[in-house]
């Protein structure tokens, strides 16, 4: 074979990047990823070398079967290496690239932002993911610094450089213990600071500790002493909290804001494949690379037992489409307890992210997902919004009408 990395299958490989491992600036309570330094104790600098990143830019271009490829940055921290690092990473894609057409996004905690890293994105065409929990109250009760210190303003202040330079960017934010009660204070910051692209995902851990100094838990750990996190979301509310700012979006925001969950679940609907993997049928397609080329499974299942490989021993192909990593994406549905399979809302949920399958259904089977009862009541409360938006977008009209239809029935 004239190229080693071409990929034989139809799917693109999508392998998100950790140029500083976990290393962060900020030390939010909740966060999954700061911990994942502990599983490198040995290594002192979390740093990405130029080698590791050529090699991974030229494996992960000449192994993609489609024209358009899809680099995201991501962290811990990623504003930590310097712009010089990202300059690198453009020369490489250049060189590499073969005509293929490239797009570049990075998740970032926005503390960090100023004028030249905004010139740097507006330039080089990256859409910016900033993760921002909602008012100053919801955001600085977690996401602070290792002395405590809130994070808010200036994460608003990295939002205004974004508006100013013209980058694209979209807000992430996290719904926890504190914000799930707010949902509409929530939804209308978002607004007000005109953000019109919204995703937010629910926080569910659990903890227990571990050996080498970790705490989060994987799924398969079904011990008694493992405790749910105490900034987790509550399930029930988490179907309050959904179902509120659905509502609200009903009443003129339709077509205005994206929220990535409610369009990902109209797609279920229409029988599309969703924007969000905890909606979709199957896993398995996002892996990451870790700073030292190790690959794993999925971004939330960056454990020891989920480690695809190295980079340097083996290709993204190979890791990507192991069995072991098809298993990991076709157990999702698999693995369903029988409650899921009979119910009704399948098509939408398909059962949410198998690392909340940690409850057991009332036959006493285990896997359900700990966000069920949420997930239930959301999708019983919009199933007529959806079916209506289905029969619009069938007969070739805008969802949004779905505004017009719900206000004469006064719903
Ligand atoms: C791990 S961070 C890495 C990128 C960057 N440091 C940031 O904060 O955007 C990626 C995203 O995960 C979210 N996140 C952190 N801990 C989480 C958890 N336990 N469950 C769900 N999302 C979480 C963060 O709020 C952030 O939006
Ligand atoms: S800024 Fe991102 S990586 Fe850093 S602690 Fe917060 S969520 Fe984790
Ligand atoms: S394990 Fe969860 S986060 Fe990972 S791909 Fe599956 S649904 Fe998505
Ligand atoms: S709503 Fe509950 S029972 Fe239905 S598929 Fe989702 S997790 Fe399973």
């Amino acid at each position: 074979m004239d190229n080693p990395y071409i990929s034989p299958f139809a799917k693109p490989v999508y392998v998100m990047l950790k140029p500083v491992g976990s290393v962060c600036n900020l030390a939010c309570k909740y966060c999954y990823y700061l911990e994942k330094g502990k599983l490198y104790p040995e290594v002192k600098n979390h740093i990405m070398t130029d080698q590791l990143l050529e090699k991974f830019i030229q494996e992960y271009l000449e192994c993609q079967t489609m024209q358009q490829v899809l680099f995201t940055w991501h962290g811990g921290e990623t504003l930590m290496r310097p712009i010089s690092f990202y300059k690198k990473a453009l020369e490489l894609q250049r060189k590499y690239a073969h005509g293929r057409q490239i797009d570049n996004c990075i998740q970032t905690n926005g503390t960090l932002l100023n004028d030249e890293w905004c010139r740097f994105f507006k330039e080089n065409n990256f859409l910016v993911g900033v993760s921002i929990d909602g008012p100053q109250e919801f955001h600085d009760e977690y996401r602070r610094n290792r002395q405590g210190l809130p994070s808010f303003y200036k994460v608003m202040k990295g939002i205004e450089l974004l508006k100013k330079h013209g980058v694209e960017y979209n807000a992430m934010a996290v719904v926890n213990d504190y914000n799930v009660d707010y949902p509409l204070e929530f939804y209308n910051f978002f607004k007000e600071i005109d953000c019109r692209y919204i995703q937010f995902a629910p926080i569910v851990e659990r903890l227990s500790q571990h050996a080498d100094g970790t705490q989060l838990t994987s799924p398969e750990q079904q011990d008694a002493n493992i405790k749910l996190a105490s900034f987790s979301v509550d399930s029930g509310k988490w179907g309050n909290f959904l179902c509120t700012i659905f509502d609200e979006w009903l009443k003129e925001d339709v077509g205005k804001y994206y929220i990535q969950l409610f369009d990902s679940t109209l797609a279920n609907w229409i029988g599309e494949q969703p924007g969000i993997c905890t909606l979709a049928k199957n896993c398995g397609h996002a892996g990451v690379m870790e700073f030292n080329g190790d690959v794993y499974a999925c971004d939330h299942f960056v454990f020891p037992e989920y480690k695809l490989g190295n980079i340097q021993t083996q290709t993204l192909t190979e890791m990507m489409y192991s069995q072991r990593q098809l298993k990991f994406g076709t157990d999702k549905h698999d693995k369903l307890p029988l409650q899921c399979k009979e119910c009704e809302y399948l098509f939408a949920c398909n059962g949410e992210c198998p690392k909340n399958r940690f409850m057991h259904t009332t036959s006493g089977e285990p896997g359900l997902n700990y966000l069920c009862k949420g997930y239930k009541k959301f999708f019983h409360h919009v199933a007529p919004y959806m079916d209506f938006m289905k029969k619009e977008l069938l007969a070739q009209r805008p969802p949004a009408n779905v505004m017009k239809w719900a206000k004469e029935r006064n719903i």
